[in-house]
């Protein structure tokens, strides 16, 4: 008979020592001085401006989480660090580490507060507001939010723009569009599509000036608009990616209808967000994707495909299905 042993217990309630080293190394912008070139400790120590007492061990940690490498005494970023955390380079995703460190890190410390109290715990919380018109009365806080969705959300827009069977429609509308990464990914993959992407007002300039980068205003239009007040834009498909689980049942059945009235007969929903497992025991993302809704929202919940499925059919869809696009994310595909 094995013993069991501590490490499990150990590691998962010390993971905010690894989670924290990541996040103040990509806050003093490690990742990009090296990927100018490799570095000793002294210049690193000298170029950020490190204190020698922490120095060694904090980027030693690095290499032995495995973000930098170190030969002859000189430190370099690894092939992942080097793509997905150097600000200056196109995959980069550190937007929503960014997010993560300034604003989900101070707020997950009161988790047990929202556990008991189920409220969200930004120091604003006590208000009916809602997280986006408190996050977007600040500029800089708007421009990190809007750039940490397309970090946290470009690889599953890659496999919606790969799978879904786009050839069968025209017309797309990305509700909740952000900077727009997955209306861009979808329009550059399929040349026969036109595309809109809806947002509040504040996101405009976000949206068009990425589109205007990739070359696509002719084919990629913003209407700006609030999805509890104003109609969704009409179209062949409509994409909603991670905007259900930010907000409660009522609202959630409500913006599903609205989308249902704003498709026409054989279009399409596509939902997606790190959908829980139907038992509840597996994607432990999606869970904490959920809590993450507790202690930001005042009444988001994540939620399983069974669920999602369920609430789609009730409000007139068929066909629902559920593909897995990649790490933790599902997308739920209904047709009207
Ligand atoms: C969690 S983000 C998701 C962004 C993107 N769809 C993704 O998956 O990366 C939610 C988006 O919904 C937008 N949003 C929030 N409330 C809205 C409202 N009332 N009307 C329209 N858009 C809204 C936000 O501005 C934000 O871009």
């Amino acid at each position: 008979m094995s013993i069991p042993a501590p490490d499990r217990i150990l590691q998962t309630g010390l993971a905010f020592w690894s989670s924290k080293v990541l996040l103040s190394a990509l806050e003093l912008d490690l990742f990009t001085e090296l990927a100018k070139a490799p570095a000793n400790l002294n210049a690193l120590t000298e170029r950020l401006k490190l204190h020698p007492r922490g120095a060694q061990d904090f980027l030693d940690a690095l290499v032995s989480m495995g973000f930098l490498e170190r030969h002859e005494g000189q430190y370099q970023n690894t092939e992942e660090t080097a793509l997905f955390l150097n600000r200056d380079h196109p995959s980069y995703i550190g937007s929503i580490l960014e997010l993560a460190n300034h604003h989900l890190y101070p707020v997950w410390g009161r988790l047990t507060d929202a556990i008991k109290s189920g409220k969200p715990q930004h120091d604003f919380a006590d208000g009916n507001e809602d997280v986006y018109s408190i996050l977007y009365e600040d500029d800089d806080k708007l421009a990190q939010f809007i750039s940490a969705m397309s970090g946290v959300s470009k690889t599953s827009n890659g496999c919606i723009a790969r799978q879904f069977p786009w050839s069968h429609f025209k017309t797309f509308a990305d509700i909740g569009t952000a900077e727009g990464d997955l209306a861009i990914q979808v329009a550059l993959s399929h040349p026969h599509l036109t595309g809109v992407g809806f947002d509040l007002e504040r996101i405009a300039r976000f949206f068009n000036h990425n589109v205007s980068q990739h070359a696509l205003s002719d084919r990629l239009h913003y209407v700006s608009g609030d999805f509890f007040v104003d109609p969704l834009p009409r179209a062949d498909v409509i994409l909603m990616g991670h905007i259900l689980h930010g907000w409660d049942m009522g609202k959630k059945q409500f913006l599903i209808k609205k989308a249902f009235e704003a498709l026409p007969e054989g279009g399409a929903l596509v939902v997606y967000e790190s959908l829980i497992d139907d038992d509840r025991r597996e994607n432990t993302h999606g869970l904490l994707m959920s809590l993450n809704m507790l202690v930001e929202t005042q009444g988001g919940f994540d939620f399983t495909g069974a669920d999602c499925c369920s609430w789609l059919e009730a409000a007139g869809f068929s066909g629902t299905r559920i593909e897995h696009l990649q790490g933790a994310d599902s997308m739920v595909i209904a047709i009207k």
